[in-house]
């Protein structure tokens, strides 16, 4: 990429798409394409056809998707598979049509069977059966995985793929139902926080920026107490309880949105389709990288690490009759580290960046 080539991020106000655009800005590129959602609607296949043709970008960065936690990804199967579907398949046929010297996809780690060999290398998908709550966006996934394989064989594009563990850093979902552990989980004890101090001003505008389902800061403090227990922070006693999903036992890893930037800007500088042909003699499959730590924490210890940052003195209860999802995850980041890529930030000063930022949005 040179630092003027044409460089289309689609998502670019998102998690990932938003420090994709920061980390080619601080490297000096300057000449980048980006619809919101609603200027381009990736799954309107005309409207992305026209965009490749007028636009005509020399590369691209798929990090638009139907992203969200594992009640989302449970509760809304039809759109996560119908609308992930639809927006790669749109973006990376008409990156092929209108010459895209070279794409990134980006998919996930829950492409990797749900009793997974630990850690999972990259020739362990499709060897066996998907976790349930999220097979619809897995398979959306594989299919983005294939499609760029696919084309590049086919077709001669360059096409590349990686697979980065669970995300987290500024610009994040942070609904109390919809989002990921990670965020859900700071959101709560904040307002946790607040509440055990009787902060009513912070409360109020905490949910004038993201209102929960009607409720904002004006709504009254009963409406405001019914919503916040609704979504497991109820204060009993002057002390606080706070819900954690699951039984606490469910392992996971965690890159910082910025790291996972660095690292997809590293791979689009440095590897190419072609480089991947010899992995395996007899087939090419397989062609996408791990991105992640390679290190997990259970979320029962992750919750009370957030609980220490944010010095919330509630108590902590498991319910166990929210799904756990995948019991572990951990990705195999060497082919990564063997290329020259290894992250920075650690998960407690990730969740302190991550804190503050919230704190000052
Ligand atoms: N977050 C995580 O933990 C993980 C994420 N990933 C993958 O990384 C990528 C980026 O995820 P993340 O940044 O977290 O997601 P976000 O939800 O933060 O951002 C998604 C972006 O996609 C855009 N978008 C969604 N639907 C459409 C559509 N139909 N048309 C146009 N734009 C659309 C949104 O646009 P707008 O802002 O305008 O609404 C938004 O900018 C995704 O492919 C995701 O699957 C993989 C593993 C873990
Ligand atoms: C990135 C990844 O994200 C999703 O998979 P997931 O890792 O299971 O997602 P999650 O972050 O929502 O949950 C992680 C764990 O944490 C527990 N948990 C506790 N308390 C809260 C809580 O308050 N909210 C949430 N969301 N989870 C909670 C929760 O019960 C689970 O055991 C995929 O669907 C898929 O989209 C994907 O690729």
């Amino acid at each position: 990429m040179d630092k003027n080539s044409k460089i289309y991020i689609a998502g670019h106000r998102g998690l990932v798409g938003s420090a994709i655009l920061k980390n080619l800005e601080s490297k000096g590129y300057n000449n980048f394409v980006t619809r919101t959602h609603k200027e381009l609607d990736l799954t309107d296949k005309n409207a992305v056809a026209n965009f490749f043709s007028i636009e005509k970008p020399d590369y691209v960065f798929l990090a638009a998707a139907k992203v969200g936690g594992i009640v989302a990804n449970n509760t809304y199967r039809a759109d996560f598979i119908y609308e992930n579907l639809s927006i790669q398949n749109n973006v990376i046929h008409q990156s092929f049509l209108s010459g895209v010297k070279k794409l990134m996809f980006l998919g996930s780690t829950c492409i990797y069977p749900k009793n997974c060999p630990q850690p999972m290398k990259e020739d362990y998908l499709l060897t066996g059966i998907l976790e349930y709550t999220n097979e619809p966006y897995a398979i959306a996934k594989i299919a983005g995985i294939k499609m760029c394989e696919s084309y590049n064989l086919q077709y001669g594009t360059n096409f590349i793929s990686v697979m980065p563990t669970n995300l987290y850093g500024p610009n994040d979902n942070f609904d109390l139902e919809k989002s990921h552990v990670l965020p859900a989980l700071i959101r709560k004890m904040y307002l946790g926080k607040a509440l055990e101090n009787n902060k009513w001003d912070t409360i109020c505008k905490d949910l004038n920026k993201m209102p929960i389902e009607g409720v904002d800061g004006k709504s009254s403090k009963d409406s405001i107490l019914n919503i916040l227990k609704k979504y497991g922070i109820s204060k009993v006693n002057d002390k606080i309880q706070l819900e954690v999903w699951g039984t606490g036992n469910p392992m996971r890893e965690f890159l910082w949105s910025e790291d996972m930037a660095d690292a997809c800007v590293f791979l689009m500088q440095n590897r190419d389709f072609k480089d991947c042909i010899g992995f395996n003699t007899k087939e090419i499959r397989n062609t996408h990288i791990n991105i992640g730590t390679g290190i997990d924490i259970s979320i029962k210890d992750l919750a009370f690490l957030i609980k220490k940052i944010i010095t919330f003195n509630g108590e902590l209860y498991f319910n166990k009759s929210k799904p756990d999802g995948t019991m572990k995850k951990l990705t195999d980041p060497s082919k990564l580290h063997e290329l020259g890529w290894k992250h920075k930030i650690d998960l407690e000063n990730g969740i302190k960046k991550v804190y503050e930022w919230y704190q000052n949005m």
